[in-house]
């Protein structure tokens, strides 16, 4: 039930307003980055990252896996503009039908449990996501106008890992370049041409490090987790 992992990297960390890539903020006196990176590094059942990095950043992060002993990297791929077009320069370069998983930088706290419960999945259906159910209500709204609300009990916050398998994953990647359709998650891609995906429930500190305000939650939760990191 191996392996191998997108992990995109190359964002701007624009809402985040650090001045630098999110990913190069500390947790614990270690970088963001590297946490994520040693979640998969240590996974006995991943075998290759495939990073996607902006060329600007690319010195810094080799010093890092260097003195970080990141052994599990297979290569280092330039981002693109869109999230989707750095994970599309990664995929580019996969050379077997397994399965693969793409999994955001800014996400640190995944855990491998959650990993191994989405692989099971994935290797049944070729398309598995993890997520947690909605805990706010959500509406539609158009020019401060609440247009609906959206029935709560059918709402998943998505996260990744997202989980696939390489054929279905890379034949959705062509189907959303041929459309010029940019999606926010590889999942909305693979059901674009009709590929049934399943939810796996994760846990709710698996967060995305977007705004400052985020960088107070992962405080918390690297409290709550001490000495795991
Ligand atoms: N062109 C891009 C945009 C995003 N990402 C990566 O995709 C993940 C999720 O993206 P997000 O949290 O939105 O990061 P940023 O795009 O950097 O944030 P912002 O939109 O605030 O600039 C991050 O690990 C980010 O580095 C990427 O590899 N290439
Ligand atoms: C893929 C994702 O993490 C699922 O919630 C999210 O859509 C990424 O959004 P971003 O704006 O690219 O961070």
């Amino acid at each position: 039930m191996a392996y191998q992992v997108i992990i995109p990297a190359a964002g701007q960390g624009k809402r985040m307003g650090a001045g630098k890539n999110k990913l190069l903020l500390e947790l614990n006196n270690i970088p963001v980055l590297i946490h994520t990176l040693k979640v998969f590094d240590e996974d006995e059942l991943c075998n290759g990252i495939i990073l996607a990095v902006n060329p600007l950043d690319t010195a810094e992060f080799k010093s890092l896996l260097n003195k970080y002993k990141v052994k599990k990297v297979l290569d280092l791929v330039p981002g693109g503009k869109e999230r989707q077009d750095s994970i599309y320069n990664a995929l580019k370069t996969v050379k077997n039908d397994g399965i693969i998983l793409v999994h955001d930088a800014a996400r640190p706290f995944i855990l491998k449990e959650h990993i191994h419960r989405l692989l099971v999945t994935a290797q049944e259906t070729g398309a598995a996501i993890i997520g947690v159910p909605a805990k706010d209500t959500m509406k539609t709204v158009r020019d401060d106008m609440v247009m609906a609300t959206v029935e709560r009990s059918s709402l998943w916050a998505v996260q990744t890992p997202q989980a696939f398998r390489f054929s279905v994953l890379f034949k959705a990647y062509e189907q959303a370049e041929k459309e010029n359709f940019i999606g926010t998650d590889d999942s909305s891609l693979v059901e674009r041409i009709s590929h049934p995906v399943t939810m796996v429930e994760g846990d709710y500190d698996n967060i995305k490090l977007t705004t400052k305000e985020d960088l107070f939650f992962a405080e918390a939760i690297v409290t709550k987790r001490q000495g795991s990191f």
